[in-house]
């Protein structure tokens, strides 16, 4: 379990963590979001001791990471997968963090195997692809078999493939009962990987709860309508009390918010109205995280410059 309590990091004038109150559970995937320059990062690094906090406090099972002897054995995490000296073979860096934590020297061979990075494992990283830097460490943060794994953003540049194969294996981790706290600026990303939701927005939190109940924040649930007399049937819903908006991108589309779709039916029936179609939308989570971090985003497009 890592708690966050009341943490907050200042730079200068800008708070970059501000106030951020926190537990990320064991056995479960918690997605860690906020768009870009939202604090992420800079919590990241401070649960893992690498910024200090202004103030407030950051544990992992009780204990701030540094005080911990055990290092990667405890706490697993992948920052940056760049940042990693290119000259080395992957085998060389594992094993060179495997010693330096004291973990035994076969489990190099055993992540290498677990990310599928086996027949590359004797190359110099500086050959490779982005999506192999990311495996690799992703191997290391798993090197030390902890039962805390942090992620930054791991499912950048990974193709489609490595993003199914990241996400099955980060719900695999949680299923044995590890804590797996990933971020991403991108709720597409989070939407098939975690179960929970830390949402931050410049510093400080705006959702902490389970994706389904996150969803439920979002828009109403809207009912897409296709008709051919969709002006005649927008007139007849608005006078039942629905709020109807022209979908302008598809032609004879309404969306209509507060009738059900049975309801609607009904209504187009009674009155000799044809459906083209029907449909119940789903609330959308990008929807939800864009509306409630709208006032949080640091760098919008078309903003004054
Ligand atoms: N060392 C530093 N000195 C000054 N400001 C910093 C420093 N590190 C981060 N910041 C600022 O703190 C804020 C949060 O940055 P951080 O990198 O934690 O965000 P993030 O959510 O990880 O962003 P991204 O999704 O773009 O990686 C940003 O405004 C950033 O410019």
């Amino acid at each position: 379990m890592i708690e966050l309590t009341d943490l907050t990091k200042r730079y200068g004038d800008k708070t970059a963590v501000d106030h951020l109150t926190v537990t990320v559970r064991s056995g479960t995937v918690t997605g860690f979001l906020g768009p870009n320059g939202s604090g992420k990062s800079t919590t990241l690094r401070m649960i893992l001791g690498l910024n200090a906090p202004t103030s407030g406090t950051v544990t992992i099972d009780g204990r701030r990471f540094i005080d911990r002897p055990r290092g990667l054995r405890h706490v697993g995490a992948l920052l940056d997968a760049q940042d990693i000296h290119g000259g080395r073979s992957a085998v060389a860096h594992l094993k060179s963090l495997a010693v330096s934590n004291r973990i035994p020297l076969r489990r190099v061979g055993e992540v290498l195997d677990e990310v599928g990075l086996a027949e590359a494992g004797r190359k110099r990283i500086g050959g490779y692809s982005l999506g192999m830097k990311q495996r690799l460490g992703i191997a290391g943060a798993l090197l030390g078999d902890p039962p805390v794994l942090l992620f930054d953003e791991p499912l950048n540049g990974l193709d489609p493939e490595g993003v199914r194969w990241v996400r099955e294996m980060f719900q695999r981790l949680a299923k044995e009962g590890r804590t797996v706290f990933v971020s991403s600026h991108l709720m597409s990303e989070m939407e098939h990987t975690a179960e929970r939701l830390v949402v931050i927005g410049r510093g400080a939190l705006i959702a902490d709860e389970t994706l389904a109940d996150f969803s439920r924040r979002g828009s109403k649930a809207a009912v897409l309508v296709r008709a051919p007399e969709a002006a005649a049937l927008a007139a007849i819903l608005t006078a039942e009390g629905a709020e109807v908006e022209d979908a302008a991108t598809a032609a004879g589309g309404l969306t209509v918010l507060g009738l059900t779709a049975a309801r609607i039916g009904e209504l187009a029936w009674r009155n000799d109205i044809m459906l083209a179609e029907l449909a119940t939308q789903n609330a959308s989570l990008e929807k939800a995280f864009m509306e409630l971090t709208a006032d949080a985003v640091e760098y919008a497009a078309g903003e004054a410059r």
